[in-house]
């Protein structure tokens, strides 16, 4: 290869990096655009005061139209939290905003106590810990499992040293952990491409468990499963809570309430109800405007 060829090769792979860093991976699909900025380190975020995401209310409107309309809303650390609504609720606006994808008019977006999102660019909010996959799966189709695993270590290495990187022992049993954990662990070397649609998420979410996110924001995380994989996806989710905090947004109410504890209802752009399932699915306005009589 000529030195051209590899400086061209270094730069596609620093370019999917920095989608995957800000959670947009562009491995054959999808296709979002990551901001660039200054790269943060990821540090501690301080949750002394029970809250590693802390929204309050935040508002932004399309051509005068108020997709997000005072939002209010925290979630605890290590907590899962499910967010469901009707379509059109502001759901994915909401997620758009936690990661720098749309600036808010107005209101106030902290990471732990400390730290205000709304100063940072999207790539650097992915850098600070927060992990966010999309409904489409987007990982590198064509390279194996192990190395969609291990590309997602280089998001903040250079071109050289990320095309020279070797995992590190440590590194190395933490891939190995994750393998087992999205239940991958037998497919190692097999191409991205030739898994089933739900092994693709898995191997997505493993991807993003690789950079160590605090927060994880997953959008319809089941969509297009099987139930097996439903099921294994709701057992993949039960081992994460704890270890780090997780916002999903999910139309399947089974899925729901296999992995929730406090479920967010938003409509209208705010937070309609909150509480159990089963609180929420006797609210007299949650049945009006989402579960139907
Ligand atoms: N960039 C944009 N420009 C104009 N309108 C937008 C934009 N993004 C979102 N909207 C509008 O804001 C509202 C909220 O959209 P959003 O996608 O956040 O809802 P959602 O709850 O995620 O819905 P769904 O369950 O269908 O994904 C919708 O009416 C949508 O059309």
């Amino acid at each position: 290869m000529t030195p051209d060829l590899l400086e061209q090769g270094a730069r596609r792979i620093e370019e999917h990096m920095a989608l995957l860093a800000a959670g947009g991976g562009n491995a054959g699909s999808g296709g979002r655009h990551a901001s660039t900025g200054r790269v943060v380190e990821s540090g501690e975020v301080d949750v002394t005061h029970g809250r590693i995401l802390y929204l309050d209310d935040v508002s932004v409107s399309f051509d005068g139209f108020k997709a997000i309309n005072k939002l209010s809303l925290d979630i605890a650390p290590g907590e899962l939290r499910c967010i469901i609504g009707p379509n059109g609720a502001g759901k994915t606006t909401m997620m758009d905003i936690i990661t720098g994808k749309t600036r808010p008019d107005e209101g106030t977006v902290f990471f732990g106590s400390t730290i205000d999102l709304l100063r940072y660019k999207e790539a650097e909010i992915a850098q600070l810990g927060i992990g966010r996959k999309f409904q489409k799966p987007t990982v590198f189709e064509q390279l194996t499992v192990f190395e969609n695993l291990e590309l997602a270590l280089k998001t903040n290495k250079g071109v050289k040293s990320s095309m020279f990187f070797r995992l590190d022992s440590q590194q190395s049993d933490r891939l190995a952990e994750i393998l087992v954990t999205i239940h991958l662990a037998g497919s190692v070397g097999r191409m991205a491409g030739n898994l089933s649609h739900g092994q693709k998420q898995w191997l997505e979410i493993g991807m993003l468990l690789m950079q160590d996110p605090k927060l994880l924001l997953l959008d319809e995380p089941v969509a297009g499963m099987t139930d097996e994989e439903t099921a294994r996806t709701a057992e993949l989710f039960l081992t994460l809570k704890g270890k780090h905090s997780l916002m999903v947004v999910e139309h399947d109410m089974s899925f729901i309430k296999t992995i929730s504890e406090i479920v967010t209802v938003l409509c209208d752009g705010s937070v309609l109800a909150q509480g159990t399932l089963d609180e929420v699915q006797a609210d007299e306005r949650v049945i009006e405007v989402y579960l139907g009589r």
